[in-house]
């Protein structure tokens, strides 16, 4: 048999074993459902990963190529585990409102709710007339509107059942904090999804949780979370908010300062992409899917940070500094500012390596170079 023939045979054995995996994990799916176990189980990950990478190693396969495809192979368990639905939390739980239902990361919860085996109704814009039918009996009520309607849609609720949750995915907290906090009396909860409607599952997706009042009686909803998979992270609104100060409103804002700059140079994309470097191409990546997206939403994420524009003048500043440092040529004052700067960044800085190492190896497999 030809080497080709042989590695195609080979190939087509590793499908057949990729699909008894995915069977097998299908099964492990319902039974997940049935008893309301978690999708996502760190212990087994890394005791399995550690027990595969040793084998590999015995057999002269490099333990970081099996590692790479059981992570890979995880990611689809997620996803399929996730269509055999969930173990209802709280069965004694009545009708879950998705208030923006409609909207992309709305559909995501309903969908994950209705996964669950809950009763979900959605509340749209144009469902307001009948509100009051839609919100009768409600266990949770969720707001996933755009930022800058929050508030004001939190204070359409004049009459919410007495002990209903009311929650809300906003990616600032304090202010839908505070009036969700006014306009109900009963359990509250701020929650933040550190991810985009895109995701395939809830798997070590991270979910800022910010109290608000009663959190006993909201706990169930965390746990419906954490069956999904995700990560809560428990932090106040006022922290939230300032983080998110650098997370997101400096990070958006200054890649969309560095799209306008590429446009004013005229710069041609063809040629920066032939030119460029993994870690460049994945620079340009981040920077361009930014305006793949809706221009209202950056707007709004970056207008309503509290300290945006303070914090945008000081990196004004430490970008001038840093150029009056090149305009005295002062190339030891450069070095003794990075070492600075790699100094505070600590342990992090080759962790960042490391991590960044792999995801350019990712990105580089799927490049296609005729
Ligand atoms: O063993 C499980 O609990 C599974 O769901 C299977 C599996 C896997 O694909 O191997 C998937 C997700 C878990 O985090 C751990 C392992």
């Amino acid at each position: 048999m030809r080497l080709r023939d042989k590695i195609d045979d080979v190939d087509q054995q590793l499908l057949q074993l990729l699909a008894q995996r995915l069977k097998l994990v299908a099964e492990v799916g319902e039974v997940k459902s049935e008893h309301g176990l978690p999708i996502y189980v760190p212990s087994r990950e890394a005791a399995m990963l550690a027990r595969r990478r040793q084998e590999a190693e015995s057999l002269g396969v490099p333990p970081d190529l099996i590692e790479d495809i059981l992570r890979r192979a995880m990611r689809e368990s997620y996803s399929s585990e996730k269509d055999t639905g969930f173990k209802t939390v709280n069965p004694a739980a009545g009708p879950i409102v998705v208030v923006g239902g409609k909207g992309q990361l709305g559909r995501l919860f309903v969908q994950m709710f209705e996964l669950s085996g809950y009763e979900v109704r959605v509340l749209g814009s144009q469902d307001w007339a009948q509100a009051d039918d839609i919100l009768a009996g409600a266990s949770v009520v969720m707001v996933t509107v755009p930022i800058t309607r929050t508030v004001e849609i939190i204070e359409k609720f004049s009459t919410l059942p007495a002990d209903c949750i009311l929650c809300d995915l906003t990616s600032t907290k304090s202010d839908p904090l505070n009036a969700m906090l006014r306009v109900h009396q009963g359990p509250v909860v701020g929650l933040h999804p550190m991810f985009g409607p895109d995701i395939s599952s809830f798997a070590k997706q991270v979910i800022v949780v910010c109290d608000g009042r009663d959190s006993e009686r909201y706990q169930w909803l965390l746990d419906q979370f954490a069956l999904w998979g995700a990560k809560l992270k428990s932090a106040t609104a006022k922290d939230h908010d300032e983080a998110m100060g650098l997370v997101q409103a400096m990070r958006h804002f200054s890649s969309f300062v560095y799209g306008m700059h590429l446009k004013s140079e005229n710069a041609d994309i063809e040629q920066l992409l032939a030119f460029s470097s993994p870690i460049y191409r994945l620079e340009l990546a981040m920077v361009g899917r930014l305006f793949a997206q809706d221009p209202a939403l950056y707007a709004d994420i970056i207008l309503s940070s509290p300290d945006a524009l303070g914090m945008f003048r000081r990196y004004i500043e430490r970008f001038s500094d840093a150029i009056s440092c090149l305009e005295n040529n002062d190339r030891d004052g450069f070095i003794r500012q990075f070492s600075e700067v790699a100094d505070w960044f600590g342990q992090y800085a080759e962790q960042f390596m490391g991590e960044s190492r792999q995801m350019l190896l990712v990105a580089h497999d799927r490049r296609h170079i005729d």
